[in-house]
């Protein structure tokens, strides 16, 4: 207790000394309004001469478990323990980011589909949230990329693990039971987990874009295929969510335009309130990190580069290349630079590097006949504009990048200075583009928001037996 005293003492004098002039500290009109509700309430006795920011100090040094205990002595101390600002404090000094737990929670845990207005600070109880995410079992997520698979834990600060998923499991967008089960049933055993004790959280693939009735049943199909090997293989609830939409809650955003350079092609996805809208359109570009590997190949053959496997030129591509903010000025700079792949190898590249992300822009320059990827997502834009589905017409204005081949450094600065001099300014006034939120992990990190919410699993998941009784609906009608 003496140490407690000591430890509010230091702070309160370290407060005092912070203050230019001498007295007494400023006070908020909400801390006098707390103090008069805490005197109002009923009294603590002796306690009701702390001042109010002083028991605050204690309650967080208590901790909070601690605090939520002292509700239980009387109205005032339930009173104050319940403070909003107390409980932010402690999520605040949670391993998970204080962005991504206020946007969470004032976003998503209402489920799915999301509510257009998030709810209000004042009318969220931060400790009871506080309460909850302690409690929340924690979830299995799959990230299953065409290229490479992300698999963890949700209560761990990064994916795992990763799969190269071309490589071992083939097409996985396909929804051939076997197919899905040995993909998922191989994930869960390199995690070493039963696939009856948890939730799982598994990321939907971007694929069948049209907003017609066939590529709606395909997803429809795909979608289904996921839920039911999952409850075959005893998985108490699960949660299937487009990777585009998890990319963007990673962004801490519900509404935006994703930009996801996949491994073969790149989607442009616009997005309202968290829902793909393919009614608008989804652009697709068929090119993608494979392609892109490939074109720094071949320059450096050109370039007599001597190279032993594609794993090197992708190590060179990851760690020397870049996207130029102008092109041909690039293009007069000397800017080589040298990686080594293994302690024995290096390697010097010059204009690849910049040379390779170029294609991006320009994929003649790799003998694409495709639109730059600029070009699909002003069309896109031009699409979001045309279709007027909201009064204000700035949710598409934000543009997030996802997927290995957005971590390019410049790719984003690039992409906006594009959208500008592409775009009337009608169009483009007001455009950001963000580099991907998380690296190569934007979709994984997008599920581990979902995962924590202090809602989870109830409202975002799926049972098996709702899954049964929406599938004997659907039969019915
Ligand atoms: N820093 C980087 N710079 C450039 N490319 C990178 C970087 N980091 C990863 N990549 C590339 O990203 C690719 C993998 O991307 P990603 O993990 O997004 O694929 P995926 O999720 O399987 O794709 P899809 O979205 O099609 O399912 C690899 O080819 C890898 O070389």
């Amino acid at each position: 207790m003496s140490a407690l005293i000591r430890k509010v003492w230091q702070s309160v004098a370290h407060r005092s000394g912070s203050t230019s002039k001498p007295g007494p500290n400023p006070v908020s009109d909400y801390d006098r309004f707390l103090q008069m509700m805490y005197i109002q309430t009923s009294s603590t006795g002796e306690f009701d001469r702390i001042p109010l920011d002083i028991f605050t100090q204690i309650l967080k040094m208590l901790g909070p478990r601690e605090s939520a205990r002292l509700r239980a002595v009387c109205k005032s101390w339930k009173f104050l323990v319940s403070d909003n600002r107390l409980w932010i404090y402690f999520l605040q000094h949670q391993p998970e980011p204080w962005d991504s737990v206020f946007f969470s929670e004032t976003h998503l845990r209402s489920g799915y589909p999301l509510q257009a207005f998030p709810a209000q600070m004042q009318d969220l109880s931060f400790m009871h949230i506080y309460g909850q995410r302690v409690e929340v079992p924690g979830a299995i997520i799959i990230d299953g990329g065409s290229g490479y698979c992300k698999y963890g834990w949700s209560k761990y600060s990064s994916p795992s693990g990763r799969s190269a998923t071309f490589l071992e499991f083939g097409n996985i967008e396909s929804p051939m039971p076997s197919r899905l089960r040995h993909f998922f049933s191989t994930i869960c055993s390199r995690m070493q987990v039963k696939t009856s004790s948890q939730p799982i959280v598994v990321t939907l693939p971007l694929c069948h874009y049209d907003d017609t009735e066939s590529a709606k049943g395909s997803r429809r199909q795909l979608k289904d295929a996921i839920y039911s090997t999952l409850f075959d293989m005893n998985v108490p609830a699960v949660c299937a969510i487009s990777q585009a939409t998890l990319a963007l809650f990673a962004a801490r955003r519900t509404s935006g335009i994703v930009v996801n350079v996949g491994f073969h092609q790149t989607s442009v996805v616009p997005i309202l309130h968290g829902k793909v809208m393919h009614k608008v359109g989804v652009e697709v570009v068929g090119m993608g990190a494979l392609k892109l590997t490939g074109y720094l190949r071949d320059k450096m053959q050109q370039n007599n580069i001597q190279f032993d496997s594609l794993y090197t030129v992708r190590t060179l591509k990851e760690n020397l290349c870049y996207v130029a903010l102008d092109y041909e000025d690039e293009l007069s700079k000397d800017m080589q630079a040298s990686f080594s792949v293994s302690p024995t190898s290096w390697f010097t590249l010059s204009k690849e590097r910049f040379q390779t992300g170029e294609i991006l822009f320009q994929p003649r320059m790799a003998g694409l006949q495709a639109m730059g990827l600029h070009q699909a997502v002003g069309l896109c834009m031009d699409h979001c504009h045309d279709a007027g589905l909201t009064a204000d017409d700035n949710w598409y204005k934000t543009v997030v990048l996802a997927g290995g081949t957005a971590c390019l450094p410049g790719l984003a600065a690039r992409l906006e200075k594009e959208l500008y001099s592409l775009l009337p300014s009608s169009l483009s006034n007001g455009v950001r583009v963000l580099p991907p939120p998380n690296g190569t992990d934007s979709a994984w990190f997008g599920a581990k928001l979902v995962s924590n919410l202090s809602t989870f699993p109830t409202s975002w998941c799926m049972t098996r037996k709702q899954f049964r009784q929406w599938s004997k609906r659907k039969v019915l009608w």
